[in-house]
């Protein structure tokens, strides 16, 4: 009987999806007959000490990921649950993604204070967010609207909403869903308006390169089209050089089912903006090859000047 101990941060919504992924894990290593336990260990991150700051001002790159992989390597822990937008493009050596989970909803979510929709917010409300992402394109949409920063884990973002006095922030669908948060969604965003972040909804499962125990039952937990979409999106990123710290936005989904030996059609979409909202690069393309597609849509905003956008917010 293998135990397996599996890394997590300790926020709420790093608790609770691990404590879903471990259950997932358990029943198919059950139908499976792959005899193993689990163990559950907490592991806090530089990004949860220093939540008082603003990430893109701490060099954001992975903060949340690199005691953990750390653990991974040393052998303190088999396998570990990130969110896939937190993760940086590149692993350390050794390590590799076990599995991509089906993903949830990739969508942002509005919470306001009474308001039902983006178009409601009243002229001039003030909106608490820290992505730029989201900034460049909340004013893109609305250049009427105030932006200011808001950190911390979703609780205590939900808390600031009515302490500091915000008419609505901006937050993940995927970490409200799955906290058991969903009424406190005002609005969801349709990607038209804001496209998520890359990975934005989707779970990384990551373990040792060489742990065929591990390999083999987290391939039993991959979904392929998320893998896929996700594949898609992170081509786009590393192409563009990014983290999760710039005005950056990209959603994949397979937009037809593989046909005999043909791969499934991917369809994907990709945004770069300048964190007012001013210029906003968007494009649009379908292929098979998530990587080709990825990089296709990234040279297509690099050609508009993309770069350029991404270099004077890296300064
Ligand atoms: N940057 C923090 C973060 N990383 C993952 C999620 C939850 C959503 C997800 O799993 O994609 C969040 C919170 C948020 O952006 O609202």
């Amino acid at each position: 009987m293998r135990t397996i101990i599996v890394g997590t941060r300790q926020s709420a919504l790093a608790l609770t999806q691990t404590g879903q992924v471990v259950e997932l894990l358990k029943q198919l290593a059950a139908e499976h007959g792959i005899a193993c336990e689990f163990e559950i260990k907490k592991i806090v991150t530089k990004g949860d000490r220093i939540l008082d700051v603003t990430l893109s001002k701490v060099g954001g790159k992975g903060l949340f990921v690199k005691e953990i992989e750390q653990a991974l390597t040393d052998g303190d822990i088999d396998m570990a649950v990130h969110s896939m937008k937190d993760m940086p493009f590149e692993l350390p050596e050794g390590l590799v993604v076990g599995a991509i989970p089906k993903r949830e909803d990739a969508r942002d979510a509005l919470i306001t204070r009474g308001f039902s929709s983006l178009d409601e917010l009243p002229q001039g409300a003030l909106v608490g967010t820290s992505s730029l992402r989201r900034a460049s394109q909340l004013q893109h949409y609305r250049p009427d609207l105030r932006i200011e920063s808001v950190r911390g884990n979703i609780d205590s973002r939900l808390r600031k909403l009515e302490e500091e006095n915000f008419d609505a922030i901006m937050l993940a669908a995927a970490g409200l869903h799955r906290v058991g948060w969903q009424d406190r969604i005002s609005a969801y965003l349709p990607p038209e308006i804001c496209l998520p972040a890359v990975g934005q909804g989707a779970l990384c499962i990551e373990c040792r390169g060489g742990d065929a125990f591990i390999l083999d039952l987290l391939g039993k937990f991959q979904h392929e089209p998320t893998a896929l979409a996700v594949r898609a999106e992170r081509a786009f990123l590393g192409r563009l050089n990014g983290g999760c710290q710039v005005p950056l936005g990209a959603y994949a989904s397979v937009s037809e089912e593989s046909s005999g030996s043909e791969e499934p059609l991917l369809t994907l979409t990709g945004m770069v903006g300048t964190p007012d909202g001013a210029t906003m690069l968007k494009e649009s393309a379908s292929g098979r090859d998530p990587e080709a597609l990825g990089k296709l849509i990234a040279d297509k905003l690099i050609a508009q000047g993309a770069e350029t956008i991404l270099a004077e917010v890296r300064e």
